[in-house]
């Protein structure tokens, strides 16, 4: 018997062996990798390639492949968890900076916080600032939410305060909040809160993905790759790419992710390394070596760009990246 038999097309069509069928896949198949990958992509990136579920933005799931979950606020999942933390006890913390000129930020970050965050819940502010006074007289809050104002000696400039932000959340924890909070939330004061974020987003650790890059494949996240740098990621290594406007989590988790990150900050400054990202860069290589237990969806950093996907619902709105990522017409309608 022959090795590769024949086998009858339908009419009209010529024999065709195994074996010349067989050769026709295997060119198929070489010619779709030639068109598809012509950068060079990793294991694991040309498997989620492949399958799609970087590129398909409508496709929201709500498990992460570690089976931490993916919040989006209005899942059935989400439903769940609130249901099950209105019968707990527990206090939030919330916590900014907010020196030079972005304290002019606050006051809109958090009168909308008061709206939205944790609305009716106990609620913790913690927010550093260079300028105290600008929060006297104390804004009005709502039953059983707090205000701490935390004085430091800061100069403005995103290039320096990068490298200093992780190691004032990590003080302001380890001197105040683990005694008054059971969870910690770090956020960006240029941001404003535009819809209900409620205990859906609650766990031991907590990472938001990253908007303009939650629907692109894994290779083209902005990872660190000098292998100089303590931020360094490798090609097979990272599943998501987060951002650094707004992370959480239990307050130990939180101290122990932000003390770690500020003594890498300080041994690349110290070797003169800056990272692509800045403080963005050392939060991500972190969180692939300890992955988050609860992922949040774009929902909960969020701002317009012509890469943006859309959302269901936008939750926390980054109103600096937003800006930046605008042209000078969009500007002037964002009062940019
Ligand atoms: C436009 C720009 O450069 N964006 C970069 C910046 O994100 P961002 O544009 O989100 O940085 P940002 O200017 O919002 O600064 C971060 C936060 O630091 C505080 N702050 C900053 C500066 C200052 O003078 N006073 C002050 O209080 C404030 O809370 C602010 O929200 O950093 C990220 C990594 O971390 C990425 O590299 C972004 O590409
Ligand atoms: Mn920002």
């Amino acid at each position: 018997m022959a090795l590769f038999p024949t086998f009858r097309l339908p009419p009209g069509l010529n024999r065709l062996t195994w074996r010349q069928l067989f050769l026709l896949c295997v060119l198929l198949t070489a010619l779709m990798y030639f068109l598809r990958l012509r950068r060079p992509m990793t294991i694991r990136s040309v498997s989620r390639f492949r399958s799609g579920k970087g590129h398909d933005p409508s496709h929201r799931p709500t498990r992460t492949m570690w089976g931490a979950p993916m919040v989006w606020g209005d899942s059935e999942p989400a439903a769940h968890q609130r249901a099950e933390f209105a019968q707990r006890s527990f206090r939030v913390g919330l916590m900014v900076l907010a020196v030079g000129r972005y304290t002019h930020y606050l006051t809109r970050f958090l009168q909308t916080a008061e709206m939205y965050f944790l609305p009716g819940l106990p609620v913790n502010y913690y927010v550093l600032t260079d300028n105290p006074n600008r929060l006297v007289p104390a804004p009005e809050l709502g039953e059983g939410r707090g205000l701490r104002v935390v004085p430091v000696a800061e100069m403005p400039g995103w290039e320096r305060l990068a490298r200093r932000r992780m190691n004032l959340w990590a003080s302001t924890i380890d001197n105040q909040a683990q005694q008054e909070v059971d969870y910690i939330f770090c956020a960006d004061v240029d941001q404003e809160f535009a819809n209900l974020v409620g205990t859906e987003i609650l766990g031991k650790l907590v990472a938001t993905l990253h908007p303009q890059h939650y629907a692109q494949p894994a290779y083209t996240y902005p990872y660190e790759r000098s292998p100089d740098s303590r931020a360094c990621v490798l090609d097979e290594e990272g599943d998501y790419y987060y951002t650094s406007e707004l992370y959480g989590g239990l307050c130990s988790e939180v101290l122990t992710l932000t003390k770690v990150c500020s003594q890498l900050i300080l041994q690349d400054h110290a070797l003169g390394i800056e990272t692509r990202e800045l403080e963005e860069s050392y939060l991500n290589r972190y969180l692939i070596d300890k992955r988050p237990t609860c992922v949040l969806s774009p929902e909960y950093s969020w701002w317009e760009s012509p890469v943006t996907p859309p959302v269901p619902q936008k939750r926390v709105i980054s109103l600096g990246r937003r800006c930046a990522s605008l042209k000078d017409q969009g500007k002037s309608s964002f009062n940019c």
